[in-house]
């Protein structure tokens, strides 16, 4: 069997995502294309060689008989309207994160899921899907570094364009902690806070980079990530889970050690398209697989809406320099 995939939004994850749908992953075929820019359309059709029809209107695309499933991977202002749209035709929905920009916009969702009566959203969260990351849930799972006390973490983006605010080191970059740290650790967050160090000369005079973001979860373990968006070295994404008899790190990517020059090195990645590219085929071959089999195990709406409640307590605790809490509502048995 082989799943008729829509996608709307053809832009950088968009493309990535076509091409695995196409060429990497099983059982996926990619039939229908929408971008506010036709052209993008027309470029992917042409260098990847796929037969796919192209919509001008995104609605168009989601109602349209051939297609059986829907990749959302346009701007993140658009993702709420199209999902809302997807549930409504009955159709699965692959959303790259955020699901929405606000947790108001994710509770539409959860609610719109839950009165279908089925589950039909997949957020785009890869890093539970990540070897590394499994890895590191399987130690802390295991015990073999005892109950987690304090988690500290970074996620470094080389650069940035001038578009990037403030705010999207926590709506942009920071969700994909909110979310990972949460499955990994099995807790949620009861607060957070946002601190500025020293600005880098090296970003945008409207931009505040670095941030730390200092969260607190229900079981009392602190965790401090430090955003950093124009590093310039690489893209690079730590956590260490400091336990009560030891401590676990995310594994490195894989990189040949080399001796030369008289240096001992290894290589740090640049592109997040590199740094999670495995994670991005399971991930979407589990959706595909999911869909095909009629029952949903990826991260859900309510995933989505969970990361959305903790992003937009860091929001607010960006502007006010507070401790703001972070209440999270009770999880509806629609998603246990
Ligand atoms: N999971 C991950 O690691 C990643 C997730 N993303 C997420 O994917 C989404 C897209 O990001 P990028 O591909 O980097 O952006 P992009 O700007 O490269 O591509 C977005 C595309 O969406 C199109 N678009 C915008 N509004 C539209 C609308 N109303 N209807 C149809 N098309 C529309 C744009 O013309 C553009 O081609 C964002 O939500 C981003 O956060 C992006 C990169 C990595
Ligand atoms: O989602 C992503 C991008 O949108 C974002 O810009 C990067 O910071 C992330 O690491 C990447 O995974």
């Amino acid at each position: 069997m082989t799943l008729n995939i829509g996608v709307i939004g053809t832009g950088a994850i968009g493309r990535e995502h076509i091409r695995r749908c196409s060429q990497v992953l099983q059982h996926s075929r990619v039939v229908a294309l929408n971008d506010i820019n036709r052209s993008n359309c027309e470029q992917i059709i042409h260098d990847l060689g796929i037969q796919a029809e192209i919509y001008d209107n995104a609605h168009d695309l989601i109602n349209a008989p051939e297609v059986q499933a829907i990749l959302v991977t346009s701007w993140g202002p658009t993702h709420e309207e199209f999902v809302l749209a997807a549930i409504k035709a009955g159709k699965a929905v692959f959303c790259e994160k955020p699901l929405a920009v606000t947790a108001q916009g994710c509770m539409n969702i959860v609610e719109a899921e839950i009165a279908a009566g089925k589950k039909l959203v997949q957020v785009g969260f890869m890093r539970p899907y990540d070897a590394g990351y499994r890895a590191l849930k399987a130690v802390i799972n295991n015990g073999d570094i005892g109950e987690p006390l304090m988690l500290h973490c970074a996620h470094r983006n080389p650069e940035v364009g001038d578009s990037y605010t403030t705010d999207m080191a926590i709506t942009d970059t920071l969700i994909h902690e909110l979310d990972v740290l949460r499955w990994l650790l099995k807790d949620d967050y009861v607060s957070a806070q946002v601190i500025y160090p020293r600005s880098t000369s090296k970003a945008a005079s409207h931009l505040k980079d670095p941030q730390i973001v200092l969260l607190e979860t229900a079981k009392g373990v602190r965790i401090d990530v430090e955003i950093f968006v124009n590093c310039t070295y690489g893209y690079d994404i730590q956590c260490e889970v400091v336990g009560e008899s030891g401590i676990a790190r995310l594994p490195e990517p894989m990189s040949v050690q080399t001796r030369s020059a008289a240096k001992l090195s290894t290589r740090i990645l640049t592109d997040w398209k590199k740094r999670f590219i495995d994670a991005y085929d399971v991930e979407l071959q589990d959706f595909i697989n999911n869909v095909l089999s009629g029952e949903m195990t990826g991260p859900s709406a309510w995933d989505g809406f969970a990361a959305a409640v903790a992003a937009d307590a860091c929001v607010a605790a960006q502007k006010s320099g507070d401790i703001v809490p972070v209440t999270m509502p009770v999880k509806p048995a629609f998603y246990n």
